[in-house]
């Protein structure tokens, strides 16, 4: 076996709600390391806070990873379903001594923590239950369920170095003796996080940096278990276009929602490949060659924030690249949400082909398409700008001359500048009045390209309905 192959990554999200594009980068950049090393990537499903947690926030995570294609080799696993084996290692660490009971009330540790206020310390938990050869432990009070904490080591200092930040160190003077479960027995978030990572035999623990203080506590008890823990890299936060971190409590959106915004999941992807890692100067890839760039050494340290307007862009830029029956697809069921059911004629795929490359969504190109399909219901005040009575003769004359000129669009251009000629008229004067008749809107593009995909009974009809 390689090296290479031994690579071991996960996402752990909670499921508490929707999934945003600063929680799904953290998939990404996992995902595209194990892809990039051949190994083996993990979704774990970080359920224990279960007043929160719901199945239909699983199924979101679910749908959002599969339709930005990062397949998962293993999982989902559910921490709640995982409760049976924390509690066999808790029991382990008892025994062995790396763990103990205390039995200090919160009353007593609110006691402490104000008397070290007061003394102007740093409240932390004192210890007072923490064996030591030759101490006295205090008397078992009557009815209060221990807490287990994990025995710290209490000097030197715990360090590791992060793919991001470089080396990091903190003193174990800092940390206290963590709990690891509960009065009623149930372990906390980091000892889980632990035992996980421990057991999925995770290689590399790439995830945002708001749990960079988690990382030390989680590195002691790793050793204490007799591992050697991952390779750590903390990813800078993702902020919204106000500069704040971006987060379900402030109205960031879903990644599903994305999708019905008329995203291209391509386009997700490679934006957020670049909200935080960059490979030289390239803007544009695809998936492939992402995979085959991706390294943790040129992951960016400061945070990034989100820009909208370059994702559009992006999103553009695939749209134009995509196919128009794949585009087809994709509108439709946002021209039948509207009503619009009669849509053979024109082909959608035709239409999708003309508007694609100024479509900045698949919403926007869905609002074009729409014109070949409904009822045009121009403004009375543009109708009055546009089809004034000195440009109605040149209307009627047109009207006239498509009526038996070959139904494609070289033919209907030459017929229009035929007429433009005999009425002296310029362009956009016959133009404009056409694409509102006929369309309903003066925003359409190149207009014998359009006329040339509406059928000509309509076009003409629509025509002489003016003049
Ligand atoms: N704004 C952000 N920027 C970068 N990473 C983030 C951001 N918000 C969450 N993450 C990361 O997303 C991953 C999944 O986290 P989790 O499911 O716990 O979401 P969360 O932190 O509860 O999100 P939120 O704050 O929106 O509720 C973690 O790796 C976390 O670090």
């Amino acid at each position: 076996m390689t090296a290479a192959s031994t690579v071991r990554t996960r996402f752990a999200p909670s499921p508490t709600g929707f999934i945003h594009l600063g929680n799904i980068r953290s998939a990404l950049y996992p995902w595209a390391f194990a892809r990039h090393h051949k190994g083996t990537f993990i979704l774990r499903i970080e359920d224990t806070d279960v007043e929160r947690s719901t199945q239909e926030a699983v199924d979101v995570i679910l749908a959002g990873m599969d339709w930005l294609g990062l397949d998962i080799d293993e999982g989902p696993f559910y921490q709640m379903q995982r409760m049976p084996r924390y509690r066999e290692v808790i029991q382990q660490m008892l025994d062995a001594g790396q763990a103990y009971y205390c039995y200090t009330s919160p009353e007593e540790l609110d006691t402490l923590r104000e008397a070290q206020r007061a003394r102007g310390e740093k409240p932390r938990y004192d210890g007072r239950w923490r064996p030591e050869p030759g101490k006295t432990l205090p008397e078992k009070p009557d009815g209060v369920l221990p807490v287990v904490r994990f025995r710290n080591p209490l000097d030197g200092s715990v360090a590791w170095d992060d793919a991001v930040k470089g080396r990091v160190e903190v003193s174990n003077d800092e940390l206290d003796d963590l709990i690891i479960a509960r009065g009623d027995g149930t372990p906390t978030y980091n000892f889980c996080v632990v035992v996980d990572d421990l057991d999925m035999a995770i290689t590399h623990v790439i995830r945002g940096d708001d749990h960079v203080n988690n990382t030390p506590r989680q590195i002691n008890i790793l050793r204490a278990l007799g591992a050697t823990p991952p390779v750590y890299a903390h990813l800078p936060t993702v902020l919204n276009e106000a500069g704040e971190k971006m987060s379900k409590r402030n109205g960031a959106m879903s990644v599903m929602d994305y999708r019905d915004a008329g995203y291209l999941p391509e386009a997700i992807v490679n934006y957020l490949a670049r909200l935080g890692w960059s490979h030289g100067d390239a803007e544009i890839f695809s998936r492939e060659q992402f995979v085959e760039w991706f390294d943790l050494a040129h992951l960016g340290s400061s945070a990034a924030q989100y820009d909208g307007e370059k994702l559009k862009w992006l999103n553009n830029h695939y749209i134009k690249q995509a196919d128009d029956a794949r585009l087809a697809a994709l509108v439709e069921p946002l021209l039948r949400a509207e009503g619009l059911t009669a849509l053979e004629r024109p082909a959608l795929a035709s239409v999708v082909g003309l508007f694609k490359d100024r479509a900045a969504t698949v919403r926007e190109l869905a609002e074009s398409a729409a014109m070949f399909y409904r009822v045009p219901a121009p403004a009375a005040d543009a109708l009055a700008q546009h089809v004034t009575d000195a440009v109605k003769p040149a209307l009627a004359a047109f009207a006239d001359a498509l009526a038996d000129v070959a139904w494609e669009k070289a033919a209907i251009g030459q017929a229009m500048k035929a007429v433009l000629a005999a009425h002296g008229l310029k362009m956009p004067q016959l133009a404009m009045p056409v694409r509102l008749l006929v369309a309903g809107t003066t925003h359409t593009p190149s207009i014998d390209a359009v006329l040339a995909l509406f059928e000509r009974d309509t076009v003409v009809a629509r025509l002489r309905s003016a003049a």
